[in-house]
Parts: structure tokens; sequence; C-alpha cells
């Protein structure tokens, strides 16, 4: 079985193209995201897969069969919006049951199924509870649970988690990456969030104005992303380089190494950090209370301008010749502030060349 294919997908309303010329193949139990910035087409191209909007060039084919005539609810997929849109007046149980009511499955088989399916969620015993008395969270995994229970060969999710507030979203796309897998459903995941998109899905599809820009595993984009732009919305910060080209920082690349006592910056030293090549940046770390060397020695030095505390880590904003302002991480330096200057070590793992 060879799963979705997509081949020169064009979605127009009124003369504006919403998709342009979009290839995509998901094969049987993977799970892609599409993943882009606002307006950039991805809930087009997953309404037109799922037959709500019609292609005006290309074609959706599962297992090699076009589905240009087939209707929405003879595709055998499935569908999640970010407003799960439960039915207020059913339980918990009556949401999960609806599709298979409508596929008339026997009651019996129906119980064991929805049973199963909120095992499955995270949600055993919620059966009988009235939906308006569920969390938003819990709210979402009934819908889950409600467009897994029919067995879609393929679910089709819109941004199912972005109602949501940031912690609860993170704990749910990891439990999303892991209901999916355990359920072997074949799923295409738009959001907009790239750690949504990394968390949940195998493959991601970088979607801008329209077109497919870049399509990897979450490693391989983050190892090496199609273009500055598609660096910077993935969370690189995109600096000059100093051969003319331009680096990306990720948010480890920057760590404190010691803090400058007196002084002042002695020249520029931003562009003698050339890069993931440049191990003399990589490799000073250590001394912590000297005054800043000549450019040339691959130093990085910064102003200071902005103490935070993120996840257990004292991250710090310093203003860097070149650079502007950039966060670095500032583990085991105990006594740090804004104004105090300081070294920092450049890791070469976490910068890429643009
Ligand atoms: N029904 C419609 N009629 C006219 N234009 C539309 C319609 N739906 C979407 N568009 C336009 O098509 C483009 C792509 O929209 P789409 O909703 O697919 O993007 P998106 O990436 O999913 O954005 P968002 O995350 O904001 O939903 C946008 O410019 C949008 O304004």
């Amino acid at each position: 079985m060879s799963g979705l294919s997509v081949a020169g997908a064009v979605v127009t309303y009124a003369g504006t193209t919403a998709v342009a010329d979009v290839d995509l193949d998901v094969a049987v139990g993977e799970v892609v995201a599409l993943l882009g910035p606002s307006g950039c087409g991805k809930s087009s191209l997953l309404r037109a897969v799922a037959g709500l909007e019609p292609l005006t060039a290309g074609r959706v084919a599962w297992d090699g069969a076009d589905l240009r005539d087939v209707p929405v609810h003879r595709r055998g997929f499935g569908l999640m919006f970010q407003d799960g849109q439960l039915f207020a007046h059913r339980d918990v149980a009556g949401n999960v049951a609806y599709g298979l009511e409508m596929a008339r499955i026997p009651a019996a088989e129906r119980r064991d199924r929805v049973d199963e399916l909120l095992e499955l969620v995270g949600l055993a015993g919620y059966q009988r509870r009235p939906v308006a008395t569920l969390s938003g969270g819990e709210q979402q995994r009934v819908a889950l649970a409600r467009s897994l229970a029919p067995r879609p060969r393929l679910l089709l999710l819109d941004e199912p988690l972005s109602a949501l507030d940031r912690s609860l979203r993170e704990r749910l796309a990891s439990d999303l990456h892991d209901i999916l897998r355990r359920a072997g459903t074949t799923s295409l995941y738009v959001t907009h969030d790239h750690d949504e998109a990394f968390t949940v899905a195998d493959r991601v599809a970088v979607m801008r104005a329209g077109e497919l820009v870049q399509l990897g595993s979450p490693a391989e984009l983050w190892a090496a992303p199609a273009d500055a732009d598609v660096a910077a919305f993935l969370g690189y910060r995109v600096v000059p380089a100093r051969d003319g080209g331009r680096l990306g920082l990720g948010p480890q690349a920057l760590e404190v190494v010691g803090v400058v006592a007196g002084d002042s910056v002695d020249g520029a030293v931003a562009d003698d950090a050339g890069g993931p090549d440049d191990r003399a940046a990589a490799d000073d770390a250590g001394a912590s209370a000297e005054a800043p060397r000549s450019a040339g020695d691959g130093r990085l030095t910064g102003r200071v301008t902005a103490v935070g505390f993120s996840r257990g880590r004292t991250t710090v904003t310093v203003d860097l010749p070149d650079w502007g302002e950039q966060r670095a991480v500032a583990a085991g330096i105990a006594a740090i502030g804004a104004g105090d200057l300081v070294r920092l070590r450049l890791d070469p793992a976490g910068v890429v060349e643009l």
C-alpha cells in the first residue's frame, strides 16, 4: 500500500493562489506535519486532501487511486480541528461513538471500541462525563478519540492544539506523537508551531507562500535548513558571517564562559566567529576573569542587557558587535547582571551556515 500521494496540487480562491504546485507523499503509518506561517496555504492543502476544497490542478490519490470523484465522506479520512467541535448534548462516550454509529457498528462492539479509544487517549473512565465539564485539553483528547474511532486510513489534523496554553500544548503534542504511533494512523498534521511539528511528526513539510520549500525529518531540517527564511522560521537567529554569508544561531549556540572584569570590548569580535568550522571560538572555554584579547583571536565578547531564568537555566541577552542582541545560556555562572561584560563560546554544533 502506498499511502497518500499529492502531485502538482494547486488551490486557488477567486484568482488568488493559496497552494502552488505542491508534491507530497505520506507513507502508510507515517505522520507528516505541514509547517508554515499563517496564510502560507497549509489548511488549503489539507482541505484539498480531505476533498473539502477543489483542486485547480494536480491530483490527490490514496494507494494509487485518484480521489477526484470521491466525495469527502467516502474517502475514509478522519478530520480533527482546532476546536474539537464536540456534540454538547452527548456525553464523552456518545461523542467517541458517533462515527461508529454512522458506520452502523453494533452496540457491543461500539462500547468496546470507545473503551479502547478512551484508554488510548488517557481518559479511561470518562465515558459518562458531559463534555461541558471537561477541560480544553480533555476535550481535544475526546475529539482525537472520536476521529480515530472509525479507524480512518488517513487522519487530517488542522492546528488541533492551537487553542490550548503552551504547557498543555507541549504535553499533548508529545502524547499525540505516542497515540498516533500506537494507533498506527497515517496522519497529516497542520501547525504553525515548529516545536509542535518536530514533536509530533516523522517528517515535516515547510510551506511558504503556497509552496513546499523543504521536506525532511526534524533532525534533517534542523541540521540543514533550506535557506535563511526557513532557518529563522525554525527558530535560528540569522546573523552575518565574516565571509559575507549568513549563519543561523540555534538557541544553545552561545554560552557565557566568563564575566570580564572592568574594561571595554576591545574591537569588533563577532566577525571572528566564523561559524561551524571555527574551532578557535569553540575551544575558548575556561578563563573567567580576564580582559578580552584583541580582535582576531576568535573570542566573542559582549555586554549583558538582560538576565532571565527559563526552565531551570539562567539565560542572558547579550549585545554583540555586528550581531546585535542575542540570547546565550549561562549555565554555571553564579553572579551575572545587566551591564556586565561577558565572554562567550560559540558551539559549532548549534550553528548552521546559510
Ligand atoms: N475560502 C477562502 N476564500 C478566499 N481566500 C481564502 C480562503 N481560504 C483561504 N484563503 C486565502 O488563501 C491563503 C492560504 O490560506 P490558508 O488558510 O490555507 O493558510 P494557512 O497556512 O492554513 O493559514 P492559517 O494558519 O492562518 O490558517 C490565504 O491568503 C488566505 O487568505
